[in-house]
């Protein structure tokens, strides 16, 4: 049999043919049997009788929850395939290769479906059994003799793919069917890969729960779809130990976490949290910005030893004894006692908060020692009692006492005095100064904090209280988390592990880690496996290619990406004549404020025809099947949203799911992170470098904005390029 034989209804079958003889009806077949058996799970369920096994009405809403949840999983839904491949095993699976043993045969789908005798009829792809489904190659078949997968048509089972693992004659040929998913159009919500999940990507996805694994994946290499598979898996691996501790699933904002939120319940899974860094990090309302300094040394790991010793700072060593008086006896713990009861405290390494519980029973403690001394018997009610002392709760109050974190970090950011004493030795002046508040607000529901105030409160909090921890996080796009963020993170996971997703060379905030060794270092996980994605499904080989000139620049240690498809004529740049000189180049451009001022100047009075040949553009690439995106520099958008209005070409923002009626999106360089778009029009690659605060930031800004197609990019501007993408 040839390799990938690919049969439509058309060629597979006729009228006067049974439909038992044919393959593709009897997987037709099998198809309809399976969603008959899925209805009858389904109808099950339904017709359960909670009103006998439910005690009380806690229970019943409890009951009924689980129920309306598992109805809710065991909908088919028309347009997403129930089975999606078949694994014929040589041997049944566990009968160890023995002599004799049946093959058997699976059906490999997003869920597991069975008949009325319990038989399996589908096997969710997550199961031990599937995995060869991903992972089997000629080389290694994993006892596999045949793997077939299915292509669909709407919801219409039209074709199959057979590879003969273990047949030599059978040619190791690539699979339309992958390659026609990866082709397909993108408009519409974003899906899973769960039938083309590759052996690479696949690793990562079943990685053992227990460690933490960070991907560096290159644009398009599917860190995004891999992460999230990943989530579904462990829920399924580990369904009661992460249903106990809990998921969570951070993005770098809101319509990120949006376009990625519609994966997950596709795959069955709907009880995963998720969180922008900003959510986490909620103790105060982020109502201000920093500027770039002093946000880098506000996100520096040093200011967590800064906050470690202003958070101690109240201690005060006990100067004058505590006098406990008992009915007509006084007891009397001298000073230099209590002196060291806080000085165990001070040594031992409990959070702030804890020491401050065991405070008044300590002192409680050394009275009771005292009164046995004094023949009394006072049993544990007493030592309660004399920690509710009057005496002893003036003592805790005097030596420790209860540490708000916002007002400790209000403290900070505005008194210079307090700054210095918490600093000395591990900030310098210079940093100091950048650090506090220009103005100091007038009262803490003033301040104006920004979002490394807030990750210094959660600091804060975490050395009074410690944070809860979850069973596993996901963080996406992680190279742009500063130190103090990946500590605020890493205390989220302290007791579970953590997948850290992300690309070095699309850093583009002033703290992006320089290292994922650096990152995962103060992410609390320093001996994590770190993996490398280098093959894109997103951005055709041109276009990647065109964009890695940028990486020696912007990533010097990163290869560059392979993409999966040749694609001719997906790259087109195009220079717009304006009719006056450009002044100067993007690369030359002298790093100082007048230089940015100038520059700024020139992107808002960007020529009228770079304008209007960028809404032809778009209008012409909307020919195209698909969605469109018009990245352009934040300070283009307004004059590209007028011209796109005059134009009479409507628009979506990038939070807005595209649909076959609205196709086009502007989007702003600094939100193009994470998204994909069938075609791309750039406009003014200058004006993206020029958006941002140093040059190297511009270039890695710029390459985010190249690497989001999937199928076209065309390139307009009116400036010269950046000297690296001139021919
Ligand atoms: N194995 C696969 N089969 C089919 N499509 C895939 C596969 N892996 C990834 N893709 C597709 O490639 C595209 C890029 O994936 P994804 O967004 O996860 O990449 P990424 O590495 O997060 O990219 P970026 O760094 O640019 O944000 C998506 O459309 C995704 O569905």
């Amino acid at each position: 049999m040839p390799p990938h034989t690919q049969r439509t209804p058309a060629d597979a079958s006729s009228p006067s043919t049974p439909p038992s003889d044919d393959p593709l009806q009897r997987e037709r077949d099998h198809l309809a049997a399976s969603r008959a058996a899925l209805r009858a799970m389904r109808v099950d369920v339904e017709s359960l009788d909670l009103s006998d096994v439910t005690g009380n009405w806690v229970n019943a809403a409890i009951l009924q929850r689980e129920m309306s949840d598992r109805i809710k999983a065991l909908a088919d839904l028309a347009h997403t395939p129930l089975f999606f491949g078949r694994l014929d095993y040589l041997h049944a699976p566990g009968t160890d290769q023995a002599e004799g043993a049946a093959g058997e045969q699976f059906y490999i789908g997003r869920r597991h479906v069975h008949d009325a005798d319990g038989d399996p009829m589908v096997i969710d792809w997550r199961a031990p059994v599937s995995q060869p489904f991903y992972r089997a190659s000629r080389k290694e078949p994993l006892d596999v003799g045949l793997r077939r997968r299915f292509g669909y048509t709407g919801g219409d089972l039209t074709a199959y793919e057979d590879e003969h693992l273990t047949d030599p004659a059978e040619l190791d040929t690539a699979s339309a069917l992958l390659a026609s998913e990866i082709e397909r159009p993108r408009v519409g919500p974003m899906r899973d890969i769960v039938a083309t999940i590759q052996p690479e990507q696949d690793e990562i996805v079943r990685a053992d729960v227990t460690g933490t694994v960070c991907v560096q994946g290159a644009p398009g290499t599917g860190k995004t779809a891999v992460g999230l598979h990943r989530v579904a898996y462990l829920l399924y691996a580990h369904r009661e130990r992460l249903a106990r501790t809990g998921t969570l699933v951070i993005g770098p904002n809101r319509s990120f976490l949006h376009y990625i939120e519609q994966v997950l319940p596709a795959l069955g899974e709907l009880d995963v949290a998720q969180a922008t860094v900003e959510e986490l990090v909620s103790q105060v309302t982020v109502s201000g910005a920093d500027p770039a300094d002093a946000a880098v040394v506000k996100g520096d790991a040093r200011m967590a030893e800064v906050l470690r010793r202003a958070v101690r700072s109240g201690v005060r060593m006990p100067t004058e004894p505590c006098v406990v008086v008992r009915g007509s006896r006084r007891w009397r713990v001298p000073a230099y006692e209590l002196e060291e009861i806080v000085q165990e405290l001070m040594d031992r390494d409990i959070r702030y908060g804890a020491a401050l519980a065991a405070l008044p029973q300590r002192i409680a403690h050394a009275v009771l020692v005292k009164m046995e001394n004094g023949g009394e018997a006072p049993d544990d009610r007493v030592q309660d009692a004399v920690a509710r002392n009057p005496a002893v709760k003036a003592v805790v109050k005097a030596v420790w006492p209860v540490v708000d974190p916002a007002k400790l970090v209000f403290r900070l950011l505005s008194d210079p005095d307090f700054l210095a004493a918490c600093a000395e030795g591990v900030l310098t002046p210079e940093e100091q100064a950048t650090v506090l508040w220009p103005k100091p607000p007038r009262s803490l529901r003033a301040a104006p904090w920004s979002l490394a105030d807030a990750v210094l409160v959660d600091e804060a909090r975490d050395l009074v209280e410690r944070t809860h921890s979850l069973g596993h996080v996901v963080l996406d796009e992680a190279q742009d988390l500063s130190p103090m963020q990946y500590r605020a993170v890493g205390r989220r996971c302290t007791t579970g592990s953590a997948t850290v997703l992300g690309d070095i060379a699309q850093g583009t905030t002033p703290w992006a880690t320089a290292t994922w060794a650096e990152a995962l270092r103060h992410l609390g996980k320093p001996d994590s496996r770190v993996e490398a994605l280098t093959k894109t499904f997103r951005v055709p080989s041109e276009v990647i290619r065109y964009a890695s000139r940028l990486l020696p620049g912007i990533a010097p240690d990163l290869a560059p990406a392979e993409s999966v498809r040749e694609s001719h004529g997906a790259l087109s740049v195009r220079r717009v004549p304006t009719g006056r000189p450009d002044p100067r180049t993007a690369a030359d451009e002298p790093d100082d404020s007048a230089a940015l001022d100038a520059a700024s100047a020139l992107t808002d009075a960007a020529p009228a025809a770079l304008t209007d040949a960028v809404v032809a553009a778009c209008r012409e690439t909307l020919r195209n099947e698909g969605s469109v995106g018009l990245i352009a520099a934040d300070a283009r958008i307004p004059a590209l949203a007028a011209a796109l209005d005059t134009a009479g070409l409507p628009y979506l923002d990038p939070g807005t799911e595209t649909t076959a009626e609205a196709r086009l999106t502007l989007v702003p360089a600094s939100l193009a992170k994470g998204l994909e778009y069938d075609y791309v029009v750039l406009d003014e690659p200058a004006a993206i470098v020029d958006g941002e605060p140093d040059a190297r930031t511009g270039l890695r800004r710029l390459y985010v904005c190249l690497t989001r197609p999937v199928s076209g990019l065309t390139v307009l501007h009116a400036r010269p390029l950046p000297p690296v993408l001139t021919d």
